[in-house]
């Protein structure tokens, strides 16, 4: 049997862990603290978890695969996790949002293959343990073996492998400078995005997006724009994002990530980012 560690028990790891857990693999869930069971709403039904839950990484052994879906900014508090699971046969599956996931994990997975991983997954903490898995089951993935054999653990899942993933990497953040920033701020769910006013910002922010990204190498173009907004519309109003779920549970958000990254690669790269820098700042002074 196929062993599988998920590090952190939130929205994504619970939605990720059950698809795994249902092709029946060995699946240990490695939580911060005890949720109690995990449990999984869907469609109106709640299905409890059929995986074992660890709050010490001394109980961890080296696994097959490892699925880190923590906040990016808690990746070095994964550390222990990752040392205890991690073996030459391992694959770490990065599942987290931004760019850049390979440097993020650098030198904390030993011998094992890293694999960064786009979440077009909406799920959300609703309480301790407790998940709403709003839409979607597709994990965009670098093409290669790795990609092929994720494919083959979980059937359930879409695993999309791109040839293109600098590309892919920008489009999905794409999604999150415009959508987290305005849900955070305006604490709305993605309602607030048919509004027309915050229609111009979601806009300016994704063009400029589109440029910085143009500027490292990220084959993008204005129909990027569009393309994102339509994505947008595809999701269900009360939806909500995971950086308005961070700030209104007064939890530190990704913006670091997000608007962070455009400012800082806009600066570097001479691109005017004067909406993200703006959003970045409002975004900043709320942290906790
Ligand atoms: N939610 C969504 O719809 C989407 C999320 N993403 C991305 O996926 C990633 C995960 O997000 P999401 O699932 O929403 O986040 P959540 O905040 O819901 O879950 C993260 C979990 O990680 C746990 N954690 C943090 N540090 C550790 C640690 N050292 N050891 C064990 N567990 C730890 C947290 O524990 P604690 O409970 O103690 O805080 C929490 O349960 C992010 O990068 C996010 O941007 C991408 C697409 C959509
Ligand atoms: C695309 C979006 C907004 C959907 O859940 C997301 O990635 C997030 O919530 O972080």
């Amino acid at each position: 049997m196929t062993s599988v560690a998920v590090v952190g028990a939130g929205g994504i790891g619970t939605v990720l862990a059950a698809a795994i857990a249902d092709a029946g693999h060995e699946v240990v869930v490695c939580a911060r603290s005890t949720p109690g069971p995990l449990i999984l709403e869907r469609g109106g039904t709640s299905t409890k978890l059929d995986v074992r839950v660890l709050t010490e990484p001394d109980g961890l052994s080296n696994v097959d695969w490892v699925l880190l879906c923590t906040k990016a900014h808690d990746t070095p508090a994964a550390a222990a996790w990752l040392e205890r699971s991690c073996a030459a046969g391992t694959t770490v599956v990065v599942c987290q949002n931004g760019i850049g996931h390979a440097d993020r994990i650098a030198g904390l997975t030993g011998p094992a293959q890293v694999l960064p991983a786009l979440v077009y997954i909406a799920a959300e903490r609703v309480a301790p343990g407790r998940v709403r898995h709003h839409r979607g089951a597709r994990l965009v993935v670098p093409a290669g073996d790795a990609a092929a054999r994720l494919a083959g653990l979980v059937p359930g899942l879409d695993i999309t492998a791109e040839p293109d993933f600098r590309t892919a990497s920008w489009r999905k953040l794409l999604t999150n400078v415009a959508a987290n920033a305005v849900t955070a701020l305006t604490a709305r769910r993605m309602d607030v995005l048919g509004e027309p006013e915050i229609r111009e910002l979601v806009t300016a922010l994704l063009t400029e997006a589109v440029a910085v990204g143009r500027a490292v190498g990220a084959d993008l173009g204005p129909a990027d724009v569009a393309a994102t907004v339509s994505f947008y519309d595809q999701l269900g109003p009360a939806d909500g994002t995971s950086m308005l779920y961070d700030r209104l549970a007064g939890r530190p958000t990704e913006y670091e990530l997000f608007n962070g990254a455009v400012t800082r690669l806009g600066r570097k790269h001479g691109v005017p980012t004067p909406a993200n820098q703006a959003v970045y700042a409002l975004l900043g002074a709320g942290e906790p």
